[in-house]
């Protein structure tokens, strides 16, 4: 199991990221070359092989051990007003994924996905970061280290989500510190707040942004004055997932910017991810382009909680069952391109 004995290890791992397995995704390419289909006619199915060959070290690739991860936070920028749920909601719908009747419950059971809950102390909001740190350095570190843990070797696919109402603030903070632009570019609708609470989200990103900026430093310290316990847990979920060789299926618009700093430090971080989904959420497109990951669907989803990584699982299943079970041209006896 991978744990952060402190921020120092958290960045060293951060500059020191493995590589995938060239040997073992250049296997995967011969294979997708003799499997009887026109050369590159399973489109992007057979990109998805060849990741996930490189990075599970085997010329077929397995989808056999997926885990979807919710990590969950509470904010203190909550009482702010952007979002259009009581922050009680977080603790509420925690007892919902563990009684099984939430969304990822349902989606995690159709991709064959395990399900792991893990509260970060919701009784005890993070900092309001219009005004202080959101959390800190043992607090940031802890939940970095519930994240990690997480990521088990021998996993197959970790899919991390996150329920954490008024994240959607701190994480649109975490983009723009980490990109730049104005507030106003990364702010979303969120749960659906109306045109007021957008408002005061850009206000509040803004604040934080004038407050923090200047000592955002490295990605710990971003993660710590601008993030939450549960968006430090999906960053060192990730990073540890990497030092595994973990594929990863980054999910919605929180998820994919709790990756946003460390990217900023060490932009090869998202190599072992691909991108569920686009979010309805409206700074989602443009963070998944100075990610430079290109989504897989568009289902108009902006509900988090891993949901849109276990529905992207299953087309991972489909790319590893055509790319394990299909016969050869020379097994079926039928004809190469001339
Ligand atoms: O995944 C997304 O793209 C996404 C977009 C908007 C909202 N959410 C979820 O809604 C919550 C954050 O929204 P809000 O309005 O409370 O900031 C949090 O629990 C997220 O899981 C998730
Ligand atoms: C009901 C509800 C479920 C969620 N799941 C993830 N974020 C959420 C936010 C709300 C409000």
């Amino acid at each position: 199991m991978i744990r952060f004995v402190d921020r120092a290890a958290f960045a060293a791992a951060l500059a020191e990221l493995p590589a995938p397995d060239a040997g073992a995704a250049a296997a995967a390419a011969e294979r997708q070359r003799v499997l009887t289909k026109p050369a590159g006619s399973l489109g992007r199915l057979e990109e998805i092989a060849l990741f996930m060959a490189g990075w599970q070290r085997r010329e077929r690739p397995r989808a056999e051990r997926i885990r979807a991860a919710i990590f969950a936070g509470n904010h203190g920028v909550a009482a702010r007003g952007v979002s259009a749920f009581p922050a009680g909601v977080t603790a509420q719908m925690v007892a919902n994924f563990r009684h099984g009747g939430a969304a990822i419950n349902a989606l995690a059971q159709a991709c064959g996905a395990e399900l792991a809950v893990v509260a970060l102390d919701l009784e005890r909001p993070t900092g309001d970061i219009c005004a202080e740190a959101a959390m800190s350095e043992a607090d940031c570190l802890s939940a970095i280290n519930a994240g990690a843990a997480a990521a088990e070797e021998g996993l197959d696919l970790l899919l991390p989500g996150e329920m954490g109402i008024a994240n959607s603030t701190p994480a649109a903070a975490l983009c723009a510190q980490a990109f730049g632009g104005a507030a106003a570019h990364w702010v979303g609708r969120g749960t659906g707040v109306d045109g007021e609470g957008l408002a005061r989200k850009a206000d509040a990103v803004s604040l934080a942004l004038a407050l923090h900026g200047a000592h955002c430093a490295d990605a710990f310290e971003t993660l710590r004055r601008l993030g939450g316990r549960e968006i430090a847990a999906l960053a060192g979920a990730v990073l540890a997932a990497r030092m595994l060789r973990v594929p990863v299926m980054l999910d919605g618009f929180i998820g994919c910017a709790a990756v946003a700093p460390l990217a900023k430090d060490n932009p090869a971080i998202v190599d072992h991810c691909m991108a569920a989904h686009m979010s309805a959420e409206a700074g989602h497109e443009r963070l998944l382009a100075a990610l430079a990951l290109e989504p897989l669907l568009r289902l108009d989803m902006r509900l988090g909680e891993g949901s849109g990584a276990a529905v992207a699982a299953q087309i991972v299943r489909s790319a590893l069952a055509a790319h394990g079970g299909m016969a050869s041209f020379a097994e079926a006896a039928v004809a190469g391109a001339l």
